[in-house]
């Protein structure tokens, strides 16, 4: 390898910059310097004459953090809670943190969060920054979202599956709160409080949403408060994980401190950049600035993404390698330089016509939303740089914005949701129209899992399913276990799943070791009573070992100590799920795994595959041929039948998450009136 200043460098191509560049000292200093503070008067007559705004404003203008306390402040949401929603629980639990600081309160007081399984909220909570799947889920037991007065849908121009669901039902919601004919006015014949919505982005087609709400106001907030330079390459790059390194490097060797922020697609591309930084910043001159490489993707553990946040050490410069879970709402202190590679993953439905008939990751160029988004989190608290790793051309030629995850993610979650709340996928009005195809295979699931009847309605287990926190068929397990006795090995298994990393570290070259070290967990079942068995050892170590006695057990055993207790939070919502329903969440039969693997694979039916005579494995429902992962301890196993939890699709198409049941377990959960 050579040295990082011995590679060949990389060209620019400058683009104009805009905006001024503000001092900033205290907090509320910083508030009145935002550029929405100047349209803060009118801004507040505007929501309080209307009753839907589109509000569009660019990145770091101050529309996330300061729109709630404009409203607050004014008075107008006296009646109720001010909601504002975020795609992703980061930016939820960040944005709380920093308006917390503003309010000069700490958070879960005036102000506070609420994400899947976490929440800091109190009765004095009035500003609550939520992820858009909690206010969906509040949905459920309060269809009319009466305890809110003002809710922002931020971040809209992402189109998430939920905030799609979301900006439907608000629609019907305030018009059954304001009264039916009320398009502008205020309070009108219902005696409900009324609802007032705010649509926000940096990046929206404003004339869509504004259709959709009835021909809504749009208002614009100008400008940013510092300036951010744009370049981009003078010719393409092919391989964006190298150019990323070269860059990163350029900077480091060439520019001012300030920490830099590398977008890339995936948790595999940040691995590696990670390891080459390292590599490369040993060999640097001691005289220089040391390096610190902080990773950030949705399947860390919160407490690790959190290291995002903490101050740069001295003499330090920080790199933050991140998926676009960085890319919207969220300020990390210290950014000045942005790297974007002009990738990322997609979550995609892939048909069963062309194998697939579950969700994947894909990669793709990002769009131009993203493009701008990505540039937006540098320059946050003083002007920033971004280096884009393709050329102006191929910026010019991107898409505004992504397909909304409603045309092309499963919708089985929102069927579900929907037909607890008495409504039809086929008949709700969402701005963009799903599949046939998509919301027939939800169907299809739902009827698979019990969750709706033959003439599609909902069965009273579909309802309780829905009141689990966790995906239908993860609900779906644990209320079998009712009828077989072990809903306390069921609900610890489905917590580990449910949890944002694996329990256990699977590093590809080490795999012997790891098997070696992993023995006494190993069940012959496969993953699912392996998991059980791992966390069950945790918690006796737990009992008897000090934070540093854990800490090595858990390394020797290489398991992910986070995950062990990330999934022992998770449990108590699990259990508090079936308390509320009435189910003893205490019943056991540890010594009975044929009962444990039942209660899967009424969940996993879908979920599974038969061994075929040339030793592959194929789908049962669906066409595709899958490989049980490497990581799993049946990888080398050839047994008749398999469920898995997930099916993750690389070169091919792997199982995660497998355990091996016979195959007469499949026709006692599927009841002869249904077929495949
Ligand atoms: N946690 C934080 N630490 C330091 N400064 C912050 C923090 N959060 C916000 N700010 C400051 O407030 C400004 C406005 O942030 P805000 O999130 O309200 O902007 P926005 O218009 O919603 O942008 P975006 O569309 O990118 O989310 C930031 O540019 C930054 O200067």
């Amino acid at each position: 390898m050579t040295s990082p200043r011995k590679k060949a460098r990389i060209h620019w191509g400058e683009e104009g910059s805009s905006g001024k560049q503000k001092g900033v000292s205290a907090l509320q200093k910083q508030r009145e310097q935002l550029p929405i503070a100047k349209g803060k008067e009118a801004l507040i007559r505007e929501i309080s004459d209307n009753n839907v705004i589109i509000l569009l404003g660019e990145t770091g203008s101050g529309k996330t953090t300061q729109v709630p306390q404009y409203i607050l402040e004014s008075g107008m949401a006296d009646t109720g809670i001010i909601a504002v929603t975020q795609p992703r629980r980061v930016a939820a639990t960040s944005l709380a943190a920093r308006v917390a600081a503003e309010q000069g309160v700490a958070v879960g007081g005036l102000v506070g969060y609420s994400v899947r399984f976490d929440e800091a909220c109190s009765a004095n909570t009035r500003i609550k920054y939520v992820s858009d799947g909690m206010l969906v889920r509040e949905l459920l037991s309060d269809p009319l979202l009466s305890r809110y007065s003002v809710i922002v849908v931020d971040e809209a121009h992402e189109r998430t599956l939920r905030t799609d669901f979301l900006i439907a039902n608000l629609k019907t919601i305030q018009e059954k709160r304001n009264g039916a004919n009320d398009v502008k006015g205020k309070r009108a014949a219902s005696n409900l409080n009324p609802l007032k919505i705010v649509i926000m982005s940096a990046t929206l087609d404003a004339e869509k949403f504004s259709r959709f709400y009835n021909h809504a106001r749009v208002l614009y907030v100008k400008g940013r408060q510092h300036s951010v330079q744009i370049y981009h390459t003078a010719v393409s790059q092919t391989d964006y994980v190298d150019a990323a390194l070269r860059t990163f490097f350029q900077i480091h060797t060439d520019k001012p401190p300030g920490d830099v922020l590398i977008f890339l697609p995936g948790q595999e591309d940040i691995e590696s950049l990670d390891k080459s930084i390292k590599l490369y910043a040993r060999r640097l001159p001691e005289e220089r600035m040391s390096v610190v490489v902080c990773p950030m993707y949705a399947s860390l553990p919160p407490t690790q993404q959190a290291r995002i946040f903490s101050p740069t050490p001295p003499n330090t410069r920080k790199c933050i390698l991140s998926t676009n879970i960085a890319e919207t709402s969220i300020t990390i202190p210290g950014i000045r330089y942005v790297i974007d590679t002009g990738k990322c993953k997609e979550k995609r439905y892939l048909s069963k016509d062309t194998g697939g008939g579950f969700d994947t990751l894909l990669t793709r160029d990002i769009t131009k939303s993203s493009a701008m988004q990505r540039a937006g989190r540098a320059g946050r608290e003083g002007p920033g740089f971004c280096f884009r790793l393709y050329t102006e051309d191929a910026f010019t030629s991107m898409a505004l914005s992504a397909e909304p995850e409603i045309r092309r993610c499963s919708l089985t979650q929102s069927l579900l949701q929907l037909k607890c709340l008495g409504q039809d996928l086929e008949a709700v009005e969402f701005m963009d129209r799903p599949n046939v195809e998509a919301i027939y295979s939800a169907l299809k699931t739902l009827w698979l899992l019990s969750a709706l009847d033959n003439a599609k309605n909902l069965t009273p287990l579909g309802r309780q399913m829905a009141s689990f926190p966790v995906e239908p068929y993860l609900a779906r397990i644990i209320l079998a276990s009712r009828e077989h006795g072990c809903a306390s090995e069921v609900i610890d298994i489905v917590s580990l799943i449910s949890s944002s990393s694996n329990p256990f570290v699977d590093i590809s070259d080490q795999r012997d070791a790891i098997a070696d070290a992993r023995r006494k967990f190993r069940h012959p079942s496969g993953d699912h009573m392996t998991m059980l068995n791992a966390l069950r050892s945790y918690q006796d170590v737990a009992t008897t070992e000090n934070k540093s006695g854990r800490k090595e057990w858990c390394r020797q055993h290489f398991v992910n100590e986070r995950t062990f207790v990330e999934a022992l939070k998770i449990r108590d919502q699990l259990r508090l799920t079936c308390g509320r329903l009435g189910m003893d969440w205490r019943t056991t039969r540890a010594d009975n795994d044929e009962a444990i693997l039942r209660c899967f694979v009424a969940g996993l039916v879908q979920q599974s595959a038969f061994l075929q005579p040339d030793g592959s494995y194929k789908q049962t429902i669906g066409q595709a041929a899958v490989k049980i992962h490497p990581g799993s301890i049946l990888c080398e196993k050839k047994v008749p039948a398999i469920i898995y939890d997930e099916l993750v699709y690389t070169s091919q198409i792997y199982a995660r998450g497998v355990s091996s049941v016979p195959k007469s377990f499949f026709t006692a959960v599927t009841p002869s009136s249904k077929q495949s």
